[in-house]
């Protein structure tokens, strides 16, 4: 769809976290680079505000960016806001029925209501061309993710589904295919012939941040690893596209979940979990996570998760890839790290032996840095690891502005498809049993710490 074609994007539980903090700034941003485009934006929540509340709060948000004085006013000029209670039948078909197509739905609702509000949309004339987009989690558990799929079948086409990854819109797709497809150098490496391991890493400084309401009930595991990491995985794993279409694109990474399992296939002996004692990050103290406010210590949440799983196909057989990401850690670590084997044969002479190479993309900022062995200053007989980095450019716009851009393009590329949504839920599952049975310890580590001793080996990437 030309991007000059005007949408209506209504946006579900307007008045909530993720409207004002990501979705606005994210249209904002989309705004910025791209003035012309034409979006009413409509705001539904049961919260009462008023026509000049909710314009204040498309304001604020649109000047975190900052978003141009001429796209800025024509976007406020055209939006509004309906008090809704989405789960009343009537107020649904009333709101839907003052929304003209193309049409994107945008459920910025607590799961829950989500999956309610879609099957009350079953008995509601949808406007010709309307498109869902739905916030992670996509479902709970395997079982529950067929469910919500064969429930947002009844409602329009899989290709008509957004199932949002905003890891996705963080540039980290376009990156990694222009990293191993448009150069010839990486490409032949690309296997595990030549890599030995490979971790996905995405430690956070921010603790709890006063999200226990979602948080508590999720963990790392559901939050992260399941949804964002396994996204990336799919996209460094996946074998070469024919070019940047969304079906190229679906059809490798689903591929790759497919022959994704647990490392060994025990989820016992694959996963770690771990949870944050009081502490301190830089000048913040931080309270054990079990005395956070809202926080149910009873649910035993993890606020750190680790997983190690293989890629059974030709590629990747044999290849542990480590998925690890954590709250409240000491230094903030977001990078993917591939480990090369060592050289066949290092010739006799040299005074020490060669480390082994290292690839490591950062996801935000995002750079990559080989990490190589050569001859080190001083003597020629000696070996040491010297590091070329280039520094990739930020994204043109927000991650939210990215992935909207696309939903109101009608394009798939950046979302995940149903078939991907599943196969997570049924790579992480037998983890999240294991758990709930007590077969994996609940270990503990102090905030401001880089978790739990032993958990990555010693020559693991620390910078
Ligand atoms: N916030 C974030 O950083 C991120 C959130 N997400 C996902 O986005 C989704 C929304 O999260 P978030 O914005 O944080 O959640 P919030 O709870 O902050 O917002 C949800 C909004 O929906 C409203 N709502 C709930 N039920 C109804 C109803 N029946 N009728 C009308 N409005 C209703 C809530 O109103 P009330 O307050 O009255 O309950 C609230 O305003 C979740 O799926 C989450 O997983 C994903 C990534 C990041
Ligand atoms: O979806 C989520 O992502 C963020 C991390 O992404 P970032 O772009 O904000 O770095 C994470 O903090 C949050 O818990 C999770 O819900």
């Amino acid at each position: 769809m030309a991007a000059d074609t005007p949408v209506t994007l209504l946006i579900l539980g307007a008045g909530g976290d993720l409207t004002h903090r990501l979705l606005l700034p994210g249209i904002g941003s989309l705004l910025k680079v791209e003035p012309s485009r034409k979006v009413q934006i409509v705001g539904a929540d049961r919260t009462d505000l008023t026509a000049a509340q909710w314009k204040k709060r498309v304001e604020e948000s649109f000047a975190t960016v900052p978003v141009p004085a001429r796209p800025a006013r024509s976007a406020l000029a055209k939006t509004r806001y309906q008090q809704t209670d989405l789960l009343n039948p009537e107020q649904l078909s009333a709101l839907l029925a003052g929304c003209s197509g193309p049409l994107v739905i945008y459920f910025a609702l607590p799961p829950s209501v989500s999956m309610k509000v879609c099957k009350l949309l079953e008995n509601v004339d949808l406007p010709d061309d309307t498109r869902l987009a739905l916030e992670k989690p996509f479902g709970g558990d395997e079982k529950s993710a067929r469910a919500f799929n064969a429930q947002l079948h009844k409602l329009v086409l899989e290709d008509h589904i957004f199932r949002v990854d905003h890891f996705l819109g963080r540039s980290t797709v376009f990156n990694l295919i222009g990293l191993r497809f448009a150069n010839r150098i990486l490409q032949p490496v690309w296997n595990a012939e030549h890599i030995e391991r490979v971790e996905i890493i995405y430690d956070e400084d921010l603790a709890l941040e006063g999200r226990a309401g979602y948080y508590d009930g999720a963990g790392a595991l559901r939050d992260m690893l399941q949804s964002h990491l396994l996204q990336v995985l799919g996209v460094f794993a996946m074998e070469s596209i024919a070019d940047l279409s969304a079906q190229e694109v679906q059809d490798q990474k689903a591929q790759v979940l497919r022959a994704t399992h647990l490392w060994g296939g025990s989820a016992k002996k694959s996963s770690k979990r771990a949870r944050y004692t009081a502490g301190q990050i830089g000048r913040r103290k931080i309270p054990a996570y079990t005395r956070e406010k809202g926080v149910d210590p009873s649910r035993e949440t993890e606020t750190l998760a680790q997983v190690q799983v293989e890629v059974r196909n030709n590629r990747w057989a044999g290849v542990p890839f480590t998925l690890r990401s954590g709250k409240a850690l000491g230094a903030p670590r977001k990078q993917v790290i591939a480990y090369f084997r060592p050289v066949p044969h290092l010739p006799g002479g040299f005074d020490n032996t060669a480390a082994p190479d290292k690839l490591i993309i950062d996801l935000t900022p995002g750079a990559v840095s080989f990490v190589l062995t050569m001859n080190a200053e001083g003597s020629p007989m000696d070996l040491e690891q010297k590091t070329l980095r280039a520094e990739l450019a930020p994204g043109w716009m927000l991650p939210y502005g990215e992935v909207l851009r696309e939903v109101l393009d009608g394009d798939n590329l950046l979302s995940v498809r149903s078939d991907a949504a599943e196969s997570c839920w049924r790579i992480m599952d037998p983890v999240l049993k294991a758990w709930k049975a007590g077969r994996v310890p609940m270990e503990t580590y102090p905030a401001g710490s880089a978790g739990p001793a032993g958990w990555l080996p010693a020559d693991s990437v620390v910078e």
